[in-house]
């Protein structure tokens, strides 16, 4: 793997202070983007310590601060794609397992909660801040590795876990029996395939079956589909939190899209209305994004676990603030003035 940590970082790392007790650290009105930046990795090691993973799974420390930084580093600085995104991620998982229980209900093994959280740290490693539609339209290197098999970016966040997993001095998971190892790679590669939302949306029958039908704990096939939901809700975590966090992460993401439908432009294809800042509304693609796909998703996991039910509301809320802004922004659009500006100045 070409990356390289520095031997000093990861002492620091080991020596971090963890005594930096942010107070309802594991509650669901916590915002992970509000830890300062250089703290990541030390909450990620207390993460880790307080699910047990370090003493269950015998993972000694140093490997684990260096896996912690070599994960880090395979970040790019995308403006939404990148590190800090990977570590809301990770403790939206953190939350999960320790509000619902879902190792002590028997949700999950204690296997599959330690890589629940290992996917969702490395589940967009090496992202570039475009998507799998852009990788195949503009014959990509990653495309001609996998787009036979779809999935383009997560397969390669896969291939970039795995290499950093198979670097001297990073293999978390060195102590786990040779079954146990094998069924932890398996779990890696349904998690992070999960988060294609092409893929989200392909079991989305499914997963309304599993939540109508009740959870069967004793098959293998509502695991997997549990397992892919909470994927896809930790991926989706900003849309759980106050108003400022979803603007915020709108913006990130649609100057994503945005440079994306640029660079599809400048190369003689037209992009999605999405991706085209031309003709793109944000409040509109919101209020979509979150009536297709946030709220569908999360009511199913409130059918499931009705504590979560609280969450179901902050996200409708959101979406009622996206409608005024609509509205907002239609009005200023025919003066010329962007609704965003507006929007951006509101409280
Ligand atoms: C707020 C918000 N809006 C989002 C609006 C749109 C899309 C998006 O990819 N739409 C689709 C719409 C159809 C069917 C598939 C494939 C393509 C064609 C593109 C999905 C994602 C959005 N998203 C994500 C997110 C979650 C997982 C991966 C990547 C991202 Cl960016 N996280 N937060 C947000
Ligand atoms: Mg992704
Ligand atoms: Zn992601």
């Amino acid at each position: 793997y070409h990356m390289q940590v520095e031997e000093e970082d990861v002492q620091a790392l080991l020596n971090c202070r963890d005594d930096h007790n942010i107070k309802d650290f594991d509650t669901f009105s916590f915002c992970p983007r509000t830890v300062p930046y250089r703290h990541m990795p030390c909450y990620v090691l207390k993460m880790f310590a307080d699910l047990d993973f370090i003493r269950r799974w015998k993972i000694r420390k140093n490997v684990l601060a260096r896996f912690i930084l070599y994960v880090k580093k395979g970040y790019r600085d995308a403006p939404y794609h990148n590190w800090m995104h990977a570590f809301s991620v990770a403790h939206f998982a953190y939350l999960l397992m320790k509000n619902l229980n879902l190792v002590r209900d028997g949700y999950m093994s204690s296997l599959q909660a330690l890589v629940f959280l290992v996917s969702c740290l490395c589940h967009d490693i090496d992202h570039r801040g475009t998507n799998n539609s852009f990788q195949t339209k503009c014959g990509t290197i990653l495309a001609s590795l996998y787009s036979s098999e779809g999935s383009v970016m997560e397969r390669h966040h896969l291939a970039q876990s795995m290499c950093i997993l198979n670097t001297e001095g990073c293999n978390i998971f060195e102590n786990l029996s040779s079954e146990e190892y094998s069924e932890a790679l398996d779990l890696l590669r349904n998690n992070i395939l999960a988060t294609d939302l092409a893929s989200h949306f392909r079991s989305v029958d499914e997963q309304r079956e599993v939540t109508k039908e009740g959870y069967d704990k004793n098959n293998p096939k509502n695991r997997k589909i549990l397992h892919a939901m909470f994927m896809t809700c930790c991926d989706l975590n900003d849309q759980t939190k106050n108003w400022r966090v979803s603007k915020q992460t709108a913006e990130q993401i649609y100057d994503e899209f945005f440079s994306q439908g640029d660079l599809e432009k400048s190369m003689g294809t037209a992009p999605i209305e999405m991706m085209d800042r031309e003709r793109a509304s944000i409040p509109d693609l919101q209020v979509q994004f979150i009536t297709n796909l946030v709220l569908p998703l999360f009511t199913n996991l409130a059918t499931l676990f009705p504590s979560m039910q609280s969450i179901v509301h902050i996200i409708e809320r959101n979406r009622e603030i996206w409608r005024i802004a609509t509205a907002v922004f239609q009005k200023y659009s025919e003066k010329g003035m962007t609704g965003m500006d507006i929007l951006l100045n509101a409280h």
